[in-house]
């Protein structure tokens, strides 16, 4: 169905209906991104939102909370309720706020109590180290030893999650399991309902990270009963760097008095009232804690537009045919050059990104900055490559893997250390 030519890649762009969006970001002139799913680029209206607050600061000074285009007092909230769209929350499941990993700490610190035989927390070896890194100092707070009680699920390849070893896991020693949608290193997308319906048969609540998937893959987080879930909004969602977070708690959670309370969290109309006694607001607004980081909430206020007009589920169309031409093309052009696909190639199990696994991945992605294309490493092997839907043309796709073959058959790559630099 696709066909190896430049031309037939024009032709895959005259009929992509969000080939119009390209023009809406800042990219390099004669640079090619796949690292949105590391860092999403800088779109127009998230410039001009965060200019706008920025002029709401200049011009109302404190009045900026209650006053302007967007006051701030009600602005996580606000975005909380059009972020919903793009997880399949109610408006109140979900707020933007934090970051991925304050956002856990405050999840697993309200729906993680052990009782009785009932301890441990499950979660899996390939995840991002950061959630890990929470889950044990978690335990620690408890009195309790992550070597007995974080259950890190082993993969059976060194890339993937078998969903049957994830749900033999799940035993009565288990109070909370942590996954993450889409595995941040291999793109593996998990059977989300599957696995969220099997903790739940055996009396398990769960909560999962979607910083791989939100922007990228729609979500119905409400509808399979999810408890919670946690993510960034820097990678898909374009809301820059250091970008506020998001969360959602089911409502069938509300009411729950959050771990880490601060009175960013309360009922809105009690807040001012400067009590001592905490009134959390009945809404996935109780697990904020401070005052929220405007100036990195800000680009969100424009990012979202584009995820309103284009639609998430045009959105993963368009990612899904991406990466599928990617791995055709990596079939196509590099098979004599010792690559292996390390995602799986199912639809339904595909994330945002492909994973390509070479044993020089860290000199080839070096080779292919210094060509014009921005790919990331993950060590020891991994080459990431996301055709995010808004900027990544499907000739860009090709070219990338044009520029791909022209280093591996004149050993460009060789003119480079194979070690990752400091962040890729
Ligand atoms: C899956 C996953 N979880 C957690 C994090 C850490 O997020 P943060 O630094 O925003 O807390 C990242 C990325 O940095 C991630 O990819
Ligand atoms: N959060 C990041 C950062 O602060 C600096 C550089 C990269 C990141 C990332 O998001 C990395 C990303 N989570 C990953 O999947 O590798």
């Amino acid at each position: 169905m696709f066909k190896p030519t430049e031309d037939f890649a024009k032709q895959l762009d005259q009929n992509d209906e969000l080939s119009r969006y390209k023009d809406e970001f800042y990219l390099n002139e004669g640079q090619i991104y796949m690292d949105g799913n590391s860092l999403g680029l800088l779109s127009k209206r998230a410039e001009k939102s965060l200019l706008d607050v920025l002029d709401a600061w200049k011009i109302h000074g404190i009045d900026g909370w209650t006053k302007g285009e967007h006051p701030w007092f009600y602005l996580s909230e606000h975005l909380g309720e059009r972020v919903a769209q793009l997880v399949g929350a109610k408006a109140k499941e979900v707020v933007v706020t934090g970051s991925t990993t304050t956002n856990l700490h405050q999840l697993v610190s309200t729906f993680y109590q052990p009782e009785g035989n009932r301890t441990k927390i499950l979660a899996d070896e390939l995840n991002f180290p950061s959630d890990i890194y929470a889950l044990k100092s978690q335990l620690k707070l408890h009195g309790l030893d992550p070597n007995e009680h974080l259950i890190r699920v082993k993969s059976r390849d060194g890339r993937t999650l078998n969903e049957e070893d994830l749900i033999e896991a799940m035993t009565d020693e288990v109070a909370l399991v942590i996954l993450p949608t889409v595995l941040y290193r291999s793109g593996q997308l998990l059977n989300i309902e599957r696995i969220t319906n099997a903790a739940h048969e055996r009396g398990i609540k769960i909560g999962w990270d979607a910083c791989h998937s939100i922007g990228a893959i729609p979500h119905d987080f409400h509808d399979l009963g999810v408890d919670f879930a946690y993510w960034c909004h820097y990678k898909y969602v374009n809301s820059g760097p250091g970008g506020v977070a998001g969360l959602f708690v089911h409502e069938k959670h509300f009411g729950t008095e959050p771990g880490l309370a601060g009175w960013f969290g309360s009922d809105k109309t009690k807040q001012f009232d400067m009590e001592h006694d905490f009134t959390p607001s009945e809404s996935a607004g109780a697990f904020q804690i401070g005052t929220p980081h405007l100036l990195s909430v800000a680009p969100l206020i424009g990012s979202l537009e584009l995820f309103e007009e284009a639609g998430i589920n045009a959105i993963r169309q368009k990612s899904l045919r991406a990466t599928e031409y990617l791995m055709y093309l990596v079939n196509e052009f590099l098979s004599d050059f010792n690559f292996t696909v390390g995602n799986p190639t199912d639809d339904a199990r595909r994330g945002g990104h492909v994973c390509l696994e070479h044993a020089e991945a860290a000199s080839i992605c070096k080779a292919l900055k210094a060509n014009g294309v921005v790919p990331d490493f993950r060590a020891p092997n991994v080459i990431r490559l996301a055709p995010v839907a808004f900027y990544v043309s499907y000739q860009d796709v090709y070219k990338t893997v044009k520029i791909i073959k022209d280093i591996m058959e004149n050993e460009i790559y060789k003119q480079y250390k194979n070690e990752r630099d400091v962040i890729a």
